[in-house]
């Protein structure tokens, strides 16, 4: 079974292909045509996935890059390695590279092609149902600062994201539900009747049913392709893809990364409900909602209770939506209603923070 979308920005269109359980990679042979290939992935996928991969460019002179796994090595130090690797094979800028593996990869991987020569092209291969439903698609990418989550990198569009949903089969739990948690930040944005879909499809989607998962991936790669096809550099509504994330990069980062990505992101989630209700422009059963199906989905929904929130308030600081010293973040009127709300009170983030900690009601 088979899904193709395009994303059409004005530097160009490029596919997401979706499949139950192929690398797609033949829908660009042509494209390809003669070109060094350098799939970087990490220790953990390359024993999965690496040589198949491999495999679908005989014919190709085809190189790898293995970085580290994890938060610490989505680092200048990593995306170095991938630019070291491509000097020594002497690629240039008709050449092409491949992410393979989780949002990490897919982030720095983008982020050496948007780099090296000033921008040569790339492919998306996600292998993680977060990376299948909102990394690999739209073009941010980059690597994170000791200051903070993601505070260096461009926008940089890949030629094409391939999505082979059997991947998902080899995901530890934690990391699937993880993704669960980037698929309920589109319902909090703007697709109140996705969140209906979620619930009434959650056993489904636990057992991965195929059909099921391949339509979740579809929806959200949908949701994700009209927002940046509207706003490709966040210039304004593309802002609204970071609900839950001021909050959850903070957590991420105050923690050392305890939290995976789509956990700080869920928390950060109930945190925007929580502001939302004290400020006035929602109501708290938008928390108890989004609680609700977070929870389905083992994610957390409080924040440990030994986290200071005046540590967490000051990393908020350094989000890449502040501008001149004024707070902005992704609120929401309703569930499925969700704006940009500037000049946020640190005593209200306070207040939210600590309404969300462990060992409050
Ligand atoms: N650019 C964007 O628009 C965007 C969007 C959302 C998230 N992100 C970034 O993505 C990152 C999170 O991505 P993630 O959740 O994929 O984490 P990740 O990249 O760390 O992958 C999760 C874990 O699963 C492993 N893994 C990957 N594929 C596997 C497979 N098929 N089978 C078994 N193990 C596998 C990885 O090695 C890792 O240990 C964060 O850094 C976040 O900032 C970027
Ligand atoms: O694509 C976007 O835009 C997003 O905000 C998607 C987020 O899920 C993602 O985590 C992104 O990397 C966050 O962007 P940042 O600009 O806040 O680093
Ligand atoms: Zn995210």
């Amino acid at each position: 079974m088979r899904t193709e979308l395009n994303i059409e920005l004005p530097g160009g269109t490029y596919p997401i292909i979706i499949d139950a359980s192929q690398f797609a990679i033949s829908a660009l042979k042509n494209r390809l045509s003669g070109k060094k290939i350098m799939i970087v992935t990490n220790d953990v996928v390359a024993p999965l996935y690496l040589q198949e991969v491999t495999d679908l460019f005989a014919g190709h002179q085809v190189h790898h890059c293995v970085v580290g796994d994890g938060e610490n090595h989505k680092s200048v130090d990593s995306w170095l390695q991938i630019l070291d690797e491509l000097a020594r094979c002497q690629f240039n800028r008709s050449d092409v590279l491949v992410s393979l593996g989780g949002g990490i990869v897919c982030d720095m991987t983008g982020f050496a092609a948007a780099s090296w020569m000033r921008g040569m092209d790339f492919i998306q291969i996600p292998t993680t149902l977060l990376a299948q439903i909102d990394a690999s698609v739209g073009g941010k990418t980059g690597v994170n600062h000791p200051a903070g989550k993601n505070l260096i990198g461009a926008f940089h569009q890949p030629m094409a994201v391939l999505i082979n949903a059997r991947t998902l089969k080899s995901l530890p739990a934690r990391e699937f539900n993880a993704g669960i948690g980037e698929a309920i930040k589109y319902a909090g944005i703007n697709q109140p009747e996705f969140y209906n879909w979620l619930n009434i499809h959650q056993q489904a989607i636990r057992d991965q049913d195929e059909e099921i998962l391949l339509e979740l991936i579809a929806r959200c790669c949908r949701f994700k392709a009209a927002v940046v096809e509207s706003d490709e550099k966040e210039q304004g509504i593309r802002a609204l893809l970071n609900l839950g994330h001021t909050f959850g990069h903070a957590i991420e980062t105050v923690t050392d990364y305890a939290y995976l990505h789509g956990e700080a992101v869920a928390v950060g989630m109930v945190m925007a409900a929580e502001l939302s209700a004290q400020l006035g422009h929602c109501g708290s059963d938008i928390r108890k909602m989004l609680e609700n199906l977070l929870q389905a989905f083992d994610l957390p929904i409080m924040l440990d209770a030994n986290v200071p929130a005046e540590d967490l308030l000051q990393l908020m600081k350094a989000d890449k939506k502040v501008i001149n010293d004024r707070h902005r973040l992704i609120l929401m009127k309703g569930l499925g209603a969700a704006f940009i709300a500037e000049g946020i009170a640190n005593e209200d983030i306070l207040t939210t923070i600590e309404s969300c900690q462990e060992g409050q009601s």
